[in-house]
């Protein structure tokens, strides 16, 4: 497993992670346990802002908060001069909670409902991406209803295939995202918009997938988008000043992962837009990109503790933890790859090949194949490496498992940020029809 952020491996062979000995943390808080890297978050927001931010003024980065979101990332967010991408209710709600400054939140979606919208604009946060033109029509009348003007940006397919996982790609024309570039469905659109009174067109918006690491799918987004802005403007006569290039950005998460920096990405897009502005001889827009997994996803470790072990012999050692899909979904989704090392034996060497196994009924749940380790024995303490992003976020309770609680840590600091749930938690929705009611006074016909 390659170690990252504030990794290191203490004398006893421990892997530490903030300062923090992984093996007492998962003694004091339980396992599975999401383990998060403060200092390590915070560097990459640091990163984005200083590439983007810092050396181009007239830009904004956005985290993508549906990648990890709890109340306490939204403060460091704040603090780290961030803006925030919502994409529901509950993700505004969060935000709302922690008090985040509303006019730097944009929100997202494709089918955002009436209540939704409602709540957005009574929070005057700063920006709706508008997805189609259902949306525009309800969010123009409720903006109407409430007195209020909505500044949009306008969702565009610009019909490129980035190459990642296909369900992860969002930017080719076949897909349920935004208004499509090349046949007239986004000028359409976009006039449909301009027309209507409550809303004030401010950019163009798209986003071509997740987990990218070719740079030049990127340029080509910016070629195509600044070429469109210039259409739009030459076809209505309006300027569109805000370009938002959505997020994506790859990371390490297994050997043969090579993400680029932030900076080359960040110069890449930055003068592909200069470059362009100028061909066209138009008013550079203000560039807006909304990273997710590269802020949170590398900080981010599971603990779990190793149970079962079921050898085959000449076919494979399966070896079970506490945990599994209903806490990463991303194995069972997108064969994603993860890497991990035996937190309490850290230093000892790998003579054996397991592979672990989730604890839900499913046999594809499984979280990583072929692992190299030393010698396992149950009570271990597995980590599994870069599961800040789309982990906790995507958490089910598939099997009625509780959802793990999260931790951050720091400088050897640990602060639960999200407790564990409990069974208690599993049932309290649940609502009992008074006929089912136990040591309820049987009433029998006579
Ligand atoms: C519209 C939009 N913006 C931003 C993101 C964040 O992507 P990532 O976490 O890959 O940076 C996503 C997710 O893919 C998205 O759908
Ligand atoms: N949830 C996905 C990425 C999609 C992000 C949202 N558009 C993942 O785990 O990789």
């Amino acid at each position: 497993m390659k170690l990252q952020g504030t990794m290191t491996v203490n004398e006893k062979g421990h892997l530490v992670i903030g300062g923090c000995d992984t093996v007492e943390l998962a003694r004091e808080f339980g396992t599975p346990l999401y383990v998060m890297d403060e200092e390590f978050i915070r560097q990459n927001c640091k990163a984005y802002y200083e590439s983007f931010t810092g050396a181009y003024p007239n830009s904004e980065v956005i985290y993508a908060s549906k990648a990890f979101l709890a109340i306490a990332m939204c403060n460091i967010i704040e603090e780290e001069g961030l803006g925030l991408d919502v994409v529901s209710g509950g993700e505004l709600y969060t935000a709302l909670k922690a008090k985040f400054p509303t006019g730097r939140i944009y929100f997202h979606g494709n089918n955002k409902s009436p209540e939704e919208i409602r709540m957005a604009l009574e929070a005057n946060i700063g920006r709706f991406v508008v997805d189609n033109t259902y949306e525009m029509d309800l969010l123009n009348s409720i903006a109407g209803e409430m007195n209020k003007k909505a500044n949009i940006l306008i969702r565009i397919t610009p019909g490129i295939e980035a190459h990642t996982h296909e369900y992860i790609q969002t930017g080719q024309i076949d897909s349920k995202f935004g208004l499509v570039l090349s046949n007239g469905q986004a000028m359409e659109g976009i006039k449909k918009a301009l027309g209507l009174e409550n809303l004030i067109l401010k950019g163009l918006h798209c986003h071509i997938g997740s987990q990218i690491f070719e740079l030049q799918s990127y340029q080509h987004a910016a070629e195509v988008m600044m070429e469109y802005i210039q259409k739009v403007t030459a076809e209505t006569g309006v300027e569109i000043t805000e370009l938002n290039l959505g997020g994506g950005f790859g990371i390490y998460y297994s050997a043969g992962d090579r993400p680029a920096s932030i900076k080359t990405y960040a110069t890449i897009v930055m003068e592909t837009v200069q470059r362009k502005a100028r061909e066209f001889n138009i008013n550079v827009p203000k560039v807006i990109v909304e990273p997710g997994r590269s802020i949170v996803g590398a900080a981010g470790t599971t603990l779990y503790t190793i149970g079962s072990v079921k050898d085959i012999p000449g076919v494979r050692k399966y070896v079970a933890v506490d945990g599994g899909m209903a806490d990463n979904p991303r194995p069972a989704l997108y064969q994603a790859r993860y890497e991990a090392l035996v937190a309490n034996k850290a230093d000892q060497p790998k003579n054996d090949e397991v592979s672990i196994a989730g604890k839900c009924c499913e046999s594809g749940d499984m979280l990583i194949w072929d692992l190299a380790v030393p010698e396992v024995e149950p009570g271990d303490i597995l980590a599994v490496s870069c599961t800040g992003a789309y982990n906790y976020s995507m958490a089910s309770n598939y099997n009625r498992l509780t959802k793990p609680a999260v931790v951050l840590v720091n400088r050897g600091n640990a602060e639960l940020i999200v407790r564990r749930e409990t069974y208690e938690d599993l049932v309290q929705n649940d609502i009992v029809p008074e006929r089912f009611k136990k040591n309820k006074k049987l009433t029998i016909a006579k």
